[in-house]
């Protein structure tokens, strides 16, 4: 089966900042696959260049075996992106804003309305769909941009920080949308976060980036029994977090990159997102 995603040997600098670096992965078909790590690990990087947004200086990058270096138009059909920053009008209607996604993205005119309805519908809109999106809570405005991703039917739907900044009833609900989602139709899920108690529990796979590349792969249940194999644990002690797997593949390189992962700089940055 061809892989969702490829990246092999993907590197991108801005100056000297060598924000992604020796950078590979490998998202399966069907899965949701989690990318985690620190402010500053390189994940919004790699996803630009997954998403054709920033080139590909070197390395290769692939979806669903197009490259993206050299096939950039055929990627972009391929996937639903929802960026970290707004992308949503605050003052046109939740439906309004989906509708403008239908059209950028060539949904057949006939097809429209229905796809629309069934957008909004699949993310709980459907009451809220003809009031503005300026009346939206924070949780409300992050399922109108899945909304406006899932509109052109993708195979792949990348997330940028879906929950930051949201309370957790919030965040709880924009996962178990992005899961019935992924249920409902199949689709590939690829997602960014440092919550990451929120990928051990929605995450089939995950990467831990640091330093611009991934330091560790594979499900959360086994990077956690491998910790716990690793510190000699018993069967009957409680497993590490996956955050206790995030600091020793780290090490001592964690804190003066970023302090800890609920670094109140996101925070900041969604307040004025979604505020
Ligand atoms: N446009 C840019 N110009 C200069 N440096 C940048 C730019 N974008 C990112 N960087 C730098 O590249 C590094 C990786 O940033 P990136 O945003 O990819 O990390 P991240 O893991 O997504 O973090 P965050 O959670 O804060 O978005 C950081 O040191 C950042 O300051």
């Amino acid at each position: 089966m061809t892989a969702a995603v490829t990246c092999t040997a993907l590197a991108h600098a801005f100056g000297d900042t060598r924000a992604v670096d020796g950078f590979d992965l490998t998202v399966s078909e069907g899965e949701v696959f989690g990318l985690l790590g620190p402010n500053g690990a390189g994940k919004t990087t790699a996803i630009r260049c997954i998403t054709t947004l920033l080139p590909v200086p070197s390395g290769m990058v692939a979806v669903f075996g197009r490259d993206a270096a050299r096939d950039r138009m055929a990627v972009r059909r391929l996937l639903g992106y929802v960026p970290q920053q707004l992308s949503a009008d605050q003052n046109l209607t939740g439906r309004e804003n989906v509708v403008l996604f239908a059209r950028v993205f060539d949904v057949p005119r006939r097809e429209r309305a229905e796809r629309v309805a069934q957008s909004l519908a699949a993310v709980d809109l459907t009451d809220a769909a003809d009031r503005l999106a300026g009346t939206y809570s924070g949780g409300m405005v992050r399922r109108l941009e899945l909304a406006q991703a899932l509109v052109s039917a993708p195979r792949l739907l990348i997330l940028d920080e879906p929950t930051i900044g949201l309370d957790p009833i919030a965040r709880t609900g924009v996962w178990e949308h992005i899961t019935a989602v992924r249920e409902a139709t199949g689709m590939t899920v690829l997602v960014t976060t440092h919550h990451m108690d929120e990928a051990d529990q929605y995450c089939d796979r995950v990467g831990l980036m640091h330093r611009g590349r991934i330091r560790a792969l594979g499900t959360p249940a086994e990077l956690r029994r491998g910790l716990g194999e690793r510190r000699g644990l018993a069967p009957t002690d409680p497993l590490p977090s996956l955050e206790d797997v995030f600091r020793d593949v780290a090490g001592s390189g964690l804190d003066d990159t970023s302090g800890d992962f609920r670094d109140v700089r996101s925070t900041r940055r969604t307040a004025q997102r979604v505020g």
